[in-house]
């Protein structure tokens, strides 16, 4: 099973140690003693349902392909991981921004979101949502930078300014189990952020976790913890001692339907973000960021959000941005 962190432990150098350590070795961790409330996280969950549930319609009139932004809702099969489909739809939002005039590059991604009509209530959860994960978040990166004998307040300049935080509402689908077109409900991926939350619905199964010797292990909803993983921005900055751990969801034939809400916490997008100095002792541990030519990391998070927004949703990057979308995906 994958290891248990209080929060409350890490007001304590010991437990700032295994919270650096578990990151190094695993990169996940179940959280508990987060203090959101379990009525929100209850309230998150019943939208979620609601908005899934209402016509397809509905569902479309907040379609991300009619947003400049890569915001909204996709149906089965609107979204690809490592170029194949993955079973699930969802909602992307992301901060409630006016656009950038006449944005270039990455700052295309800040703008408004798409909100259904018929569901006033999403809105208004997801802000509590964000606000709680928020604190949560923050709180959990200044642990990590004292664990690396770096100051506690080193990322927060990068996060204070203009956070891009991305929230998901997920819904993998049952898959019938005369359906054997395929098992990845998301492809194996590392987060692109910073740290991820992640809340899942008891009694939810499907995501495995790679370990250090390339094996996967499940990593199943326990109830009352977030899901804690840290991002490829985080293995950047420490030199590749934490480990953005790559995951996956599968969704074999059989598999019932599953409920997430991924929380992705991320600086602004003109962000650069620190590297920090390692201890002598950590140094040497340090494993370098891993290169991958398929998957280039960059240090400004936006170079890295819209590496990973336009590659998972082509048909936005076509719509909106046909010429660049020429060069890259033909
Ligand atoms: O749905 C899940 O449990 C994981 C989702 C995930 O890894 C992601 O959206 O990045
Ligand atoms: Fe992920």
């Amino acid at each position: 099973m994958l290891p248990v962190i209080d929060l409350a432990d890490l007001d304590t150098p010991a437990g700032r140690e295994r919270l650096r350590e578990v990151t190094h070795h695993v990169g996940f961790f179940y959280l508990d003693g987060h203090g959101v409330d379990r009525r929100l996280l209850d309230g998150v969950f019943s939208v979620a349902r609601q908005f899934f549930a209402l016509p397809e319609e509905s569902k479309m009139s907040i379609a991300m392909i009619d947003s400049p932004h890569f915001r909204g809702y996709n149906r089965l099969g609107g979204e690809l991981t490592n170029g194949e489909i993955d079973w699930r739809e969802q909602i992307d939002i992301g901060p409630e921004r006016d656009p950038v005039p006449d944005a270039t590059d990455y700052l295309r991604l800040q703008g408004p979101n798409q909100w259904p009509a018929a569901l006033p209530a999403l809105k208004s959860t997801i802000e509590q949502f964000d606000a709680a994960l928020a604190e949560v978040g923050m709180r959990l990166l200044r642990h990590w930078a004292a664990s690396l004998d770096a100051d506690p307040g080193i990322f927060d300049d990068a996060f204070a300014h203009a956070p891009a935080t991305l929230i998901k509402v997920v819904r993998y689908p049952a898959r019938p189990s005369d359906d054997h077109t395929g098992e990845q409900g998301v492809g194996a991926h590392k987060d692109s952020g910073v740290l991820t939350l992640l809340l899942l619905e008891p009694g939810s199964t499907g995501l495995q976790v790679e370990s250090e010797d390339g094996s996967w292990i499940d990593a199943p909803a326990r109830t009352g913890s977030f899901l804690v993983n840290i991002g490829e921005l985080l293995e950047v900055a420490t030199g590749g001692y934490l480990r953005a751990t790559r995951h996956r969801v599968l969704t074999p034939a059989g598999a019932p339907e599953r409920l997430s809400v991924p929380y992705f916490l991320n600086p602004a997008l003109d962000a650069t973000v620190p590297t920090i100095t390692l201890p002598p002792h950590l140094a040497s541990r340090a494993r370098g960021v891993e290169r991958d030519p398929a998957n280039p990391l960059y240090r400004t998070y936006g170079e890295n959000a819209w590496k990973s927004r336009t590659r998972a949703h082509p048909d936005v990057f076509r719509r909106w941005y046909p010429k660049e979308a020429g060069c890259k995906l033909d």
